[in-house]
């Protein structure tokens, strides 16, 4: 597929399958390219929609961004078509879906299955941010998983596609870093914060400043009001590591090198995750 990224692609190149999942602006499915039998996943995003709520400026960015995106952790984008009610995004096949699903089923992850995630997302992440790509909107909505497990980050580009199911209607607050809640510039560091969110979550099921309302999220977080409950039991190194990224200061946040190199991660993670 890659060598025809350049090519036009037309709905007559696929054969489409079952529907993977449905977001607000459209559906996505599997589908097999026909000459080369690859399989990937076809979304179909509604150009009425898009003019509606007057978003194709954002898919084009979104779609600028992920052609310069190539790393084994995030969801390539290999092409895209449009016909006269539709736009097409040519994607990856995430064969094993939905990260959140696996948490939610699971209830929380084992400490090696949660350090080799972070592990993954902190890698692409380093990645995004050199080529200057921040606030990849990481939540485990966001998260797919490969046939082998593997993450992959599905960035779509904006937050309300997020289909944040297991909370209210509009976007959760819970992985925003104090800096976005309060609506300031942002930089880099968001993501360390995110990082942090993720990796208690992972490891507890739930995010840390989770509340009844958004209000009271809203208040934990620009408190940093953390705290870990005693079961599941999790190794002091993890809520190190946790502790060093849910920092108000977005200077003093534990850098993703440094992340990397983190006793926890080397201990726990699968290094080819
Ligand atoms: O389908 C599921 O529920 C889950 N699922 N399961 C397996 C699987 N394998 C691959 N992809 C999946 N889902 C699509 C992931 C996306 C990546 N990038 C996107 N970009 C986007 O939607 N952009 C966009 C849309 C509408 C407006 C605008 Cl402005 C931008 S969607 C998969």
């Amino acid at each position: 597929m890659g060598e025809n990224s350049k090519r036009q692609w037309s709905l007559s190149d696929f054969e489409i399958g079952k529907p993977l999942g449905k977001g607000k602006f459209g559906r996505v499915y599997v589908a097999r390219e026909l000459k080369s039998k690859f399989v990937v996943a076809l979304k179909v995003i509604s150009k009425e929609q898009l003019e509606k709520y007057r978003i194709h400026h954002q898919l084009r960015r979104e779609m600028e961004i992920q052609f310069s995106l190539k790393h084994p952790n995030i969801l390539r984008m290999y092409g895209w078509f449009h016909d006269s009610e539709n736009v097409f995004l040519i994607l990856e096949y995430a064969h094993n879906g939905e990260l959140y699903k696996e948490l939610s089923k699971k209830g929380y992850f084992s400490e090696h299955q949660a350090a080799t995630y972070i592990l993954s997302l902190t890698k692409a992440l380093a990645y995004c941010h050199e080529k200057h790509v921040i606030h990849r909107d990481i939540k485990p909505e966001n998260l797919l998983l490969d046939h082998e497990g593997r993450l992959k980050i599905a960035d779509f580009g904006w937050s309300v596609q997020s289909r944040s199911k297991r909370h209210t209607m509009c976007g959760t607050l819970d992985y925003l870093a104090p800096e976005m809640v309060e609506n300031k510039a942002h930089d880099y560091a968001v993501d360390n914060w995110t990082l942090g969110i993720l990796c208690y979550e992972f490891l507890y099921g739930a995010p840390p400043f989770e509340a009844e309302s958004q209000v009271d999220t809203f208040k934990r977080i620009m408190k940093v009001d953390l705290s870990f409950p005693s079961t599941p039991y999790v190794s002091s190194e993890a809520k190190h590591l946790i502790s060093r990224l849910l920092v108000k200061d977005s200077a003093r946040r534990l850098s993703l090198q440094r992340i990397m190199e983190h006793p926890w991660i080397i201990k726990n993670a699968n290094p080819i995750g």
